[in-house]
């Protein structure tokens, strides 16, 4: 060990400054304590750097250009498309150089002693070592390190043409073709909008799972829905890459469900088959916490601390929902613990809500169908709305898709929903707080509802799941008292 090394000590230490590790300091700190958040990356956060805000940038660029090809079906003529690449990706780029400002403005507000950059990992409980530098002594300490794209080995090997979301948002124009592996929430929402921005889009989906989605109606609505829009192909693995001679490109060998091989190719392959947490190389073997076999924390999810030990973990790390607000949730409840071991409080986890900017969106929220067909088999009915003929969708030409919503037999509480709809993104709000508020069906049916609107479709699918409740499956006859189009 280095002799110049510094040790010092703190009342709680953070290990990374995202969304998660920036929530926990900030809540430690309000106890008065010393508190220490470490960083071995740019600062900024995954979210304003590389993920939600500018992927949210790139999709906004292809609405645009998706309502200039949808125009004509309105009598309103744009004359031709054209897109600028270039431009597309400078104003990605300076809008998420605009969000990632603001973060480092928070960050260079926390005082210099309350930071220290660094790759950080455990050499005893509560005792780290960041590089080669220092060592930092803890009360207690907040894992917030976050996770990475999981990108196989003979992956890489095809070369620097296989990226990840990461490289997408460093472009400084649109490529001509890509190859999407994964069609998971990444995969969709960047295959989709680089179709719409003119970039020729393969997605490879080794099953048929679309995004988050678990119900097997809606995923298979959403995956007709998607596939009719770009070229989505289903029951296709990857079976080989390769650079193509003059490095500009990859051979993607791909193997159907038929076992029929065919090679094609792509400027970039773009994988998008999940993300780990980052748990690997932080010494947590030496932390005397237990591990999971994937190598996480054991933690309650509650109070987010790991066993009865002073460590805490929040945000991508913990491998629970690897989501914005709850990685923001996860860390005050991680921080404001840390601060106040061992007299540790159970904080606020809210309703599940998860949301894909495809379009149609796709939303889930509460108990998903996989997990109610487990906790309550045989013990929850089912509504459902297809948007096909749904008022405003139409009017709008957006009906497409299908909502289906779930609630208890005997409480009649609403449980939860999945869908892929028509600004789901909203829909899935309305759902959650009525879920977290743990209405009835029948309350929700009291709710008011405006004409013609979107949610009349959502009243659709709970007077569906109304009369489920009190009878039994039965087949909904077309219903006479709805205002037009509900
Ligand atoms: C393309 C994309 C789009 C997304 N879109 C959305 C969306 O629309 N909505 C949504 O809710 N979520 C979205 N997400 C997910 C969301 O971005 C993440 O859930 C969230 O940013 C996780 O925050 P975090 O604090 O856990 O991790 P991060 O922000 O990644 O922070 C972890 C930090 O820890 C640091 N670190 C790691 N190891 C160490 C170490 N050993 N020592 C010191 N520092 C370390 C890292 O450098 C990093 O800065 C998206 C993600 C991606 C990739
Ligand atoms: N709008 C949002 O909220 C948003 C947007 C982007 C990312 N995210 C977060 O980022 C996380 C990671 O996104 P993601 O899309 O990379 O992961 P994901 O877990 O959502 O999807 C990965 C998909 O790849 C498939 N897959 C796994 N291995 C494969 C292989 N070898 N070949 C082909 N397919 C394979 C999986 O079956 C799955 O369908 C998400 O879980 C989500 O929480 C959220």
């Amino acid at each position: 060990m280095n002799n110049d090394i510094k040790t010092i000590q703190v009342d709680v230490a953070v290990i990374g400054s995202g969304t998660a590790g920036l929530t926990a300091h900030k809540a430690a700190r309000q106890h008065g304590k010393r508190v220490l958040m470490m960083e071995s990356g740019p600062y900024g956060t995954t979210c304003a750097r590389v993920g939600c805000m500018p992927s949210k940038l790139l999709i906004a660029a292809a609405e645009a250009a998706h309502a200039v090809t949808a125009a004509p079906a309105f009598g309103v003529h744009a004359g031709p498309l054209r897109i600028d690449g270039q431009q597309v990706m400078a104003r990605v780029r300076s809008e998420r150089d605009r969000f990632v400002g603001f973060v480092l403005e928070g960050v260079d507000a926390i005082p210099a002693e309350e930071k220290l950059r660094g790759h950080v990992r455990f050499i005893a409980p509560g005792k780290l070592q960041v590089d080669e530098h220092t060592i930092v002594e803890a009360a207690s300490v907040v894992i917030a390190t976050g996770s990475s794209p999981i990108v196989p080995p003979e992956w890489q090997a095809a070369g620097e043409r296989v990226i990840t979301s990461d490289a997408v948002f460093a472009w400084t124009d649109l490529p001509r073709s890509l190859a999407v592996v994964g069609a998971g929430v990444i995969g969709l929402e960047l295959g989709q909008a680089l179709a719409r921005l003119g970039v020729r889009v393969t997605l490879f989906a080794r099953g048929a799972k679309v995004a988050q989605l678990t119900d097997p109606l809606v995923l298979a609505e959403a995956g007709k829905v998607l596939a009719g829009e770009f070229d989505i192909r289903f029951q296709t693995s990857v079976a080989h890459l390769a650079k193509t001679d003059d490095g500009t490109g990859v051979l993607l060998t791909s193997r159907d469900g038929e076992g029929q091989e065919k090679t094609e190719q792509f400027e970039y392959v773009l994988a998008a088959i999940g993300r780990s947490p980052n748990v690997k190389g932080i010494g947590l073997e030496t932390a005397q916490i237990e591990l999971d076999r994937h190598g996480v924390p054991l933690y309650d999810k509650h109070t987010m601390q790991c066993g009865k030990s002073a460590i805490f973990i929040a945000g991508d790390a913990s491998d629970e929902l690897p989501l914005l607000p709850e990685a923001a949730d996860q860390g005050r409840i991680a921080g404001d613990n840390a601060a106040r071991f061992p007299e540790v409080l159970p904080g606020l986890r809210r309703t599940p809500l998860g949301v894909a900017f495809t379009e149609p969106q796709i939303a889930t929220v509460g108990a998903t169908y996989q997990q109610l067909c487990i906790s309550h088999a045989g013990r929850f009915a089912v509504g459902a709305v297809s948007f096909g003929n749904q008022g405003r969708s139409r009017v709008m030409l957006q009906n497409k898709g299908m909502l289906r919503v779930y609630a208890e037999f005997g409480s009649q509480r609403f449980l939860g929903a999945e869908m892929i709809a028509p600004r789901a993104e909203h829909l899935g709000h309305l759902l959650a707080w009525a879920c977290q508020a743990q209405l009835t069906v029948h309350a929700m049916l009291d709710m008011p509802f405006y004409h013609p609107v979107i949610e009349e479709g959502v009243r659709t699918a709970l007077r569906e799941l109304a009369l489920h409740l009190q009878k039994g499956p039965v087949d909904v006859p077309d219903c006479a008292d709805c205002t037009p189009g509900a």
